[in-house]
């Protein structure tokens, strides 16, 4: 043995391995490009996705003077109601799409506080199994049933990896409260090809949300994967097409006009420097509403007043809503036991309340 060889093995010898919290599991996934094969996506409906992503990053642009409207549940968890919500929002759509571009909130991916249910990518059977090999093909196959029906899709991306199964689904995106100060979040936005919302952060924090959108409009070099799963090097472009999404913070709301002109004043800062739509959206729920549902009626059309009153920096509005109002706690696997069409996570408000909020909305804004 050399001596290079020789101070390689004592090196190793000395090596503390450490035995403590090894995997219980590793248990394997099909590749990004197995599931998009299994559960393809047309070239007509890829343009669909494309034309939709084109209508939002005009509207940030201010050539659409529509308000986008990012509306349902807070989280899918059973296929049957998720489907029946789709079909009433298309009917709708169609009644009041001259004035609101209507996006359905699609998330399978739920960031928590402490634990929780991490939602229908990660625990599909919501038992705990956590089959993420099963989570990822029905979410795949729910969100591509949604986009059949014509709907634009949002999420939220919380694991880079779970997006590149399913990005090519999405219209728009969302960045959380709990992930906006997040590098990898930030790095994963500058190669994202829809627009993106960044959540201010849970503390209220707007700043959290303008760096992260400086950091997103520019390229970076990063580790990633490929479509086949290789770990690589990745040199993104950058996206510009971001906003701010005003979610309120622990004891705090900003729906205010006087939160939403900060807001504003501290993108058009930003501005200067840096490429960046001065744009924010309201998130009526979270700490907004206080996970009181009822309150994102009157927040909506507040915030809807500011606009009409001449703030054209308020580009949209999102809306926890569902078929049934509220929301109830975890019961056994299959549905078994759960109320139809009512949330597993946060408060949501009902479709009756939805219909007549957004029917309202557009009247106001005719
Ligand atoms: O949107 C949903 C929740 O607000 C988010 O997932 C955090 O939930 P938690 O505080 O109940 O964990
Ligand atoms: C988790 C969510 O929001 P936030 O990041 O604002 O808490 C959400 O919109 O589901």
């Amino acid at each position: 043995m050399n001596n290079n060889a020789q101070t390689l093995v004592t090196e190793l010898k000395s090596t503390t391995i450490t035995t403590n919290n090894q995997l219980a599991a590793v248990r394997p996934l099909p590749t990004p490009r197995q599931l998009k094969q299994a559960l393809p996506l047309s070239e007509a409906l890829q343009r669909q996705v494309d034309q939709q992503r084109q209508q939002i990053r005009q509207l940030l642009q201010g050539e659409d003077d529509r308000l986008l409207i990012i509306t349902g549940p807070c989280s899918l968890h059973d296929p049957v109601a998720v489907l029946e919500y789709g079909q009433r929002l298309v009917a709708l759509n169609e009644q009041l799409s001259d004035r609101l571009l209507i996006v359905m909130r699609a998330y399978v991916e739920k960031p928590r506080t402490t634990t929780g249910w991490k939602g229908l990518a990660y625990d599909p059977d919501r038992n705990g199994a956590g089959d993420i090999k099963k989570g990822l093909e029905v979410s795949r196959s729910l969100l591509l049933q949604l986009v059949e029906m014509g709907l634009p899709l949002a999420t939220e991306a919380l694991n880079p990896m779970t997006m590149s199964y399913l990005e090519d689904l999405i219209s728009w995106t969302a960045i959380g409260a709990r992930t906006a100060e997040s590098q990898i979040h930030r790095e994963m936005i500058s190669h994202l090809s829809m627009p993106v919302g960044i959540k201010n952060g849970t503390d209220g924090s707007v700043d959290t949300a303008v760096n992260a959108m400086i950091s997103a409009s520019r390229s970076h070099h990063c580790l990633g994967t490929d479509v086949d799963g290789n770990i690589a090097m990745l040199d993104t472009p950058g996206n510009s097409d971001t906003h701010v999404v005003l979610r309120g913070g622990r004891n705090l709301t900003n729906y205010d006009d006087i939160s939403i002109q900060n807001a504003v004043a501290q993108l058009d800062k930003a501005k200067t420097d840096n490429q960046l739509h001065a744009k924010v959206i309201v998130d009526c729920s979270h700490d907004n509403a206080q996970k009181q549902h009822d309150r994102q009626l009157d927040i909506a059309l507040q915030v809807v007043q500011q606009r009409i009153a001449g703030n054209n920096a308020i580009s949209g509005l999102m809306i926890e809503s569902f078929i049934n109002m509220g929301n109830q706690g975890m019961k056994g696997p299959n549905n078994q036991g759960l109320d139809y069409g009512v949330s597993i996570t946060d408060p949501c408000i009902s479709w009756n309340q939805t219909e007549m909020l957004l029917t309202n909305i557009h009247q106001l804004l005719s």
